[in-house]
């Protein structure tokens, strides 16, 4: 489990850093790890470092420091370097003095000679010849959209470029991009990553993301925002031990689906059926649907005479009428954890009073997508984490919210995020395959946040095997599938987590 640090935070462990060790050595040593990987990204692309051109994006603030400093070891190892200072007279002094003696080019982007963008000639022509783009114009503290000149320069980019800390124009604490943005290959960030990068579109702006050592991580609070790795949740999901049998695996519950969304109940069904190894019970309307789509499952016609269980998933397709509520209801004074999704969300956002239903010993997990939080908690806002954070905290609940990157909040303030790559479970029905995973985890008696941390990332490598693998061709964009082709290829996630 990795995890991620807010601005604040990293900043906080800096001033430790500083203490001890100067603040332009710390600053060194950034540089040279950007150097170092950029230097590697340039030798792929461009054949070769020495003789190849890297044009530096340098803002006003630290990150253009440490640009300016990358753009030092550049000169060392044979590169010509142009530097395009965004603010001339605020960039970097030692910085920009030391690549001057490197012998690098320093111009002002804006001029002179600027076209109707505002771009300077010398800068729009260094740009066109660039092999290499090292992006320093902003890092940890970017505010809003980025400036006019800076947006400009960030659209004329042609060549591969290296992120230094993060991709400039990607919000550090909410990943979220509004206007122009980096788009980089590499990211090369200090200490420990950012929210930005693995939360929203910031996820994919970064490209891959070497988190490089400058003595910082030392000083760094245990972090409250996690994301796991494949090794992580193919470590973490069930495994029958020798002694286990059916029961001792637990027992989930699936109360979901009606005779006007039978659907639901055979994808919630089929994907616990395939999550873990014990028994899956059936509680609903579409109990002969069920049947004849998962013999294995045991089914009956009401919540009431179901069996018993160790965790319920109850929600999807229930309907928010009596019959409805009366499944969660019953599903909330078990005492056992419940996956409440869909219509169960609907219901509570509705009638709060059927948390007074709720065993306070027993986990509750809500999994809302946008539509639903804001019947729970009103719009999700630009940051997730926080909303995610404050609903389940208000609620005592493990709050999972569904989008391109699903935010798992615990109770106590812990986020865990699974950053997506595509967006192929964006499908009518993926859910129901969701709410199955947590459910059978849940049952399984793993920790509710994990669960969802775990549900999630299978999820989203189930879709990406479906939507990519043999069946889909050799698309790199992949191929459109449903929740049922979803649902086929969870086994096969199970399987590469496991292998991982
Ligand atoms: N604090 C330190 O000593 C260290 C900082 N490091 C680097 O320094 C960075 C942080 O430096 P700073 O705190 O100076 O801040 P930044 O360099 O992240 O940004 C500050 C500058 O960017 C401008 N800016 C903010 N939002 C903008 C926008 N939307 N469009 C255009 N310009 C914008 C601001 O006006 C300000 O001049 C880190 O990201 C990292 O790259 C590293 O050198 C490691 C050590
Ligand atoms: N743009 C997206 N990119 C990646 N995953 C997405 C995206 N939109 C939704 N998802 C995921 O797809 C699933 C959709 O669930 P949900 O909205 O409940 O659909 P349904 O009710 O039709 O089953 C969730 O797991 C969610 O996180
Ligand atoms: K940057």
């Amino acid at each position: 489990m990795q995890g991620a640090w807010t601005p604040d935070q990293v900043r906080d462990a800096e001033r430790s850093v500083f203490t001890s060790t100067p603040e332009p050595v710390v600053m060194r040593r950034a540089a040279f790890a950007v150097a170092v990987h950029g230097a590697r990204l340039l030798a792929e692309t461009a054949g070769a470092v020495a003789g190849r051109h890297v044009v530096l994006l340098v803002g006003a603030g630290g990150n253009g420091g440490d640009a300016l400093w990358a753009g030092v070891e550049f000169r060392r190892r044979g590169a010509g370097v142009t530097a395009l200072l965004l603010s001339p007279d605020k960039a970097h002094p030692a910085g920009s003095a030391a690549l001057r003696r490197a012998g690098g080019v320093l111009v002002d982007a804006a001029g002179p000679g600027a076209d109707t963008a505002g771009v300077g000639a010398a800068a729009a022509g260094a740009l066109e010849r660039a092999d290499l783009v090292v992006d320093g114009i902003v890092g940890l503290s970017a505010r809003g959209s980025l400036r006019p000149l800076a947006a400009e320069l960030v659209s004329r980019v042609a060549a591969p470029v290296v992120a230094v800390d993060l991709p400039s124009g990607v919000d550090p604490i909410t990943g979220a991009v509004d206007g122009p943005a980096v788009d980089a290959d590499l990211t090369v960030t200090f200490g420990g990553r950012k929210p930005g990068h693995v939360l929203g579109t910031g996820s994919v702006r970064s490209g891959a993301v070497v988190v490089a050592g400058i003595g910082v991580a030392e000083h760094l609070p245990e972090p409250d925002l996690f994301v796991l790795d494949a090794a992580d949740v193919g470590a973490g999901w069930p495994v029958p031990r020798p002694q286990d049998d059916k029961y001792s695996q637990g027992v989930v519950g699936v109360a979901a689906g009606s005779a006007t969304y039978p659907g639901a109940a055979v994808l919630a069904t089929g994907s616990a059926v395939q999550a873990t190894s014990g028994m899956v019970r059936y509680a609903g309307s579409a109990a002969d649907l069920v049947r004849s789509h998962w013999p294995e499952v045991v089914a009956t016609g009401s919540i009431t005479d179901a069996g018993r269980v160790q965790a319920w998933a109850v929600g999807p397709g229930i309907g928010t009428g009596a019959s409805g509520r009366e499944v969660l209801r019953h599903a909330l004074e078990s005492g056992r954890p419940v996956c409440a999704d869909a219509d169960s969300i609907t219901l509570l956002a509705e009638d709060p009073t059927l948390w007074d239903a709720r065993d306070p010993d027993a986990a509750v997990v809500l999994t809302p997508h946008a539509g639903e939080f804001q019947r729970l908690a009103g719009e999700v806002g630009a940051d997730r984490v926080a909303a995610a954070r404050e609903v389940a905290r208000r609620f005592d609940v493990v709050l999972l919210l569904k989008g391109n990157t699903t935010v798992v909040a615990a109770p106590d303030g812990r986020v865990l995020v699974n950053p997506s790559v595509h967006a192929w479970p964006a499908t009518a029905g993926s859910g129901d395959v969701l709410t199955g995973l947590i459910g059978a985890l849940l049952a399984a008696g793993i920790d509710p946040w994990l669960a969802c941390g775990y549900a999630a990332h299978a999820h989203a490598l189930a879709a990406e095997l479906a939507a990519f693998g043999p069946e889909a061709g050799d698309d790199p964009v992949g191929a459109p599938i449903g929740a049922s082709a979803l649902l086929r290829s969870v086994p096969a996630a199970i399987r590469a987590l496991r292998a991982s």
